[in-house]
């Protein structure tokens, strides 16, 4: 079998949290994700999510522990990673063509091929016939469309999304959920899918990693057994998903009670 894409081992992270005091947002936390897996992080508000995308993405050194992308330690932002994050980097100054054809041409691809890869990609996320439009001039949905092409025209080998579709409405977020499990099929990337929706998490993964309350640390993994390729409507209304959903939030219920609780503490 071959090694992990990406692991993390004991990976620790702390924060300096004012008048001297320091915050673990993240302790000791294992998990592994192999080439062209798609693995959907869950975990209670806050827990430390975010920053566990933000220790793959060498956007933060680990405090304690280790990050490695193929077999490597992260000491920087790593060769072939996407993101996409709940506000898009859709920029709005740019036409639809330029935010897309940008990443190519950041990564010095000549001006002709970046537009017609781009121009490909905008195709392929359903936007032909848009290409001169600004992003004002678009939906939610059509945005997160162009973001999704802004993303994977560089051909990632690794895909961070950190809740991408929480902002938009339920029908857009199940439209743009298929896409993404279209448009990912085919290209081998490995997924890391950070989302509170357990729901989402379930439809679209490979494996789903149970976070604990802050500090996060790995609470369960969970082989989602369900066949591809998915429609997420119709596949929630199955009586396999649900099954597996119970399962699962029998997991999570736990920490985002003690969640709840370390709130209410705070608030009262
Ligand atoms: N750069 C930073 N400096 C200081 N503290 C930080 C920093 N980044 C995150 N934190 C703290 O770490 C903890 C975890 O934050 P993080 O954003 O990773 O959680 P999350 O699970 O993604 O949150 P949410 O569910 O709200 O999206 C929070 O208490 C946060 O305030």
């Amino acid at each position: 079998m071959a090694p992990p894409l990406i692991e993390l081992i004991g990976a620790t992270k702390r924060f300096p949290s004012g008048s001297g005091a320091v915050h673990t947002a993240v302790r000791d936390l294992t998990m592994t994700v192999n080439p062209g897996e798609f693995v959907a992080v869950v975990g209670p508000t806050g827990c430390g999510k975010s920053t566990t995308l933000s220790l793959v993405s060498g956007l933060q050194p680990p405090s304690a522990g280790q990050v490695k992308v193929n077999g490597a330690d992260v000491k920087s932002i790593p060769d072939g990673v996407g993101y996409m994050f709940q506000t898009d980097a859709v920029m709005p100054w740019r036409s639809v063509l330029d935010n897309v054809a940008s990443g190519p041409r950041f990564r010095g691809v000549e001006k002709a091929e970046a537009r017609a890869q781009a121009i490909e990609w905008i195709e392929r996320v359903g936007l032909a016939g848009f290409e001169k439009y600004y992003p004002h001039q678009l939906s939610g949905g059509m945005r997160k469309r162009v973001a999704l092409a802004q993303t994977l025209v560089t051909s990632p080998k690794i895909l961070l999304m950190d809740e991408p579709f929480s902002a938009l409405d339920v029908q857009t977020r199940a439209l743009m959920q298929d896409e993404l499990l279209r448009l990912w099929s085919g290209t081998g990337a490995a997924v890391i899918f950070v989302t509170h929706d357990l729901d989402e998490a379930i439809a679209l993964a490979d494996k789903v990693v149970v976070l604990t309350t802050s500090p996060a640390t790995v609470k369960d993994v969970f082989e989602i057994p369900l066949e591809r390729p998915r429609h997420v409507e119709d596949l929630r209304l199955t009586e396999e998903f649900r099954l597996i959903y119970r399962e699962i939030w029998e997991s999570l219920r736990g920490e985002v009670d003690k969640a709840r609780e370390k709130g209410a503490n705070r608030v009262a």
